[in-house]
């Protein structure tokens, strides 16, 4: 196994105290125009996307022809982005992009050959000119990210599930696959609130909204719909497999010990299962059917599942 040389190990361009693009980087004397020209050229091609896996992906294809390199990965944990261009190799430069104190996250170019001093100032140079749509990029990423997601979950909105609804339908009908809803609803969740307060019962919000992300795979979505009214989507799932899922997630909550500042708290849950049938499906029928078998679940005393069919 061949080790990793950190030639250029969490090395941050330098930047003037206005952010002046020109300032970003100690140039060379020699050639210093034609890298900054490099370097502006590039920032004005990136500009053109928002997109930062795309972003990345100009980056690299644009740098080859100045650096020659192996493999291009960049990290930002915060939003959980790992995006990788060809196969590491045995030396590499790491370098943590920063703008004006906010961490945009790792890059690593890496190859087989030890970079020089003159590719890794041109490195530096070149990534004056993707520091900055690379912040907007996140910064758009993040905003987006926002509008979708609901803030004390962290699971999405709303208005996402308004979103995404009518094209899940569509393709399962396209497809012929089956797509499965479950409405979920924590049970008399007022008790909760007026038992131990607001804060606790936006815990146990929290909690079964963990339940249910970890129930499910990936390609599945949770969404908070109400104040405690879950909706999860199904792709590719039949009547079985909903209420297989649906039931082993009610198990799954009613076992779980919810600890809020030291209260230990627990709940049930009840769930509405329903899934497309025909080619006439649509939001509308999938949502009646599914709150039906919530409002069956709830009426049929709590803490269980009940499956609605279309009619015949
Ligand atoms: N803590 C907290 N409470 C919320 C939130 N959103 C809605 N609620 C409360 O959730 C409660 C829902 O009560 P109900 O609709 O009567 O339902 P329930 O008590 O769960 O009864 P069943 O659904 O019939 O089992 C209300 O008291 C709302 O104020 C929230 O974000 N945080």
């Amino acid at each position: 196994m061949s080790a990793v040389i950190q030639q250029q190990e969490h090395k941050q361009p330098r930047y003037d105290r206005l952010g002046n693009l020109a300032m970003v980087m100690p140039l060379p004397q020699d050639d210093s125009q034609d890298e900054l020209q490099h370097a502006l050229r590039l920032s004005g091609i990136l500009q053109t996307t928002l997109d930062v896996s795309q972003l990345i992906d100009i980056f690299a294809h644009e740098i080859i022809r100045l650096v020659d390199y192996q493999s291009i990965s960049y990290t930002q944990d915060e939003l959980g982005i790992k995006h990788s261009i060809g196969n590491s190799a045995a030396h590499s430069c790491t370098y943590r992009l920063v703008v004006s104190g906010e961490t945009l996250g790792e890059l690593v170019i890496s190859r087989r050959k030890k970079f020089t001093k003159a590719e890794t100032t041109l490195i530096e140079t070149l990534l004056c000119g993707l520091v900055y749509p690379l912040r907007n990029a996140l910064l758009y990423k993040k905003a987006v990210e926002a509008a979708h997601k609901d803030p004390l979950t962290g699971v999405n909105n709303r208005a996402s599930m308004d979103e995404v609804i009518d094209r899940e339908v569509n393709l399962a009908i396209r497809h012929k696959t089956q797509l499965s809803l479950l409405a979920m609803d924590i049970d008399h969740f007022k008790k909760i609130n007026d038992n131990y307060g607001h804060a606790v019962g936006d815990c146990v919000i929290k909690a079964v909204a963990e339940a249910a992300k970890t129930a499910i795979r990936s390609s599945d979505m949770v969404f908070r719909y109400g104040g405690e009214e879950f909706l999860i989507l199904l792709s590719n799932t039949d009547r079985d497999g909903a209420t297989l899922l649906a039931e082993r997630l009610r198990q799954k909550i009613e076992e779980t010990c919810i600890i809020c500042d030291g209260t230990h708290v627990s709940t049930t849950v009840s769930i509405g299962v329903t899934c497309t049938q025909r080619d006439s499906e649509t939001r509308e029928s999938l949502f009646a059917r599914a709150d039906a078998a919530l409002y069956e679940a709830k009426s049929g005393g709590r803490n269980c599942c009940r499956y609605q069919a279309a009619a015949e």
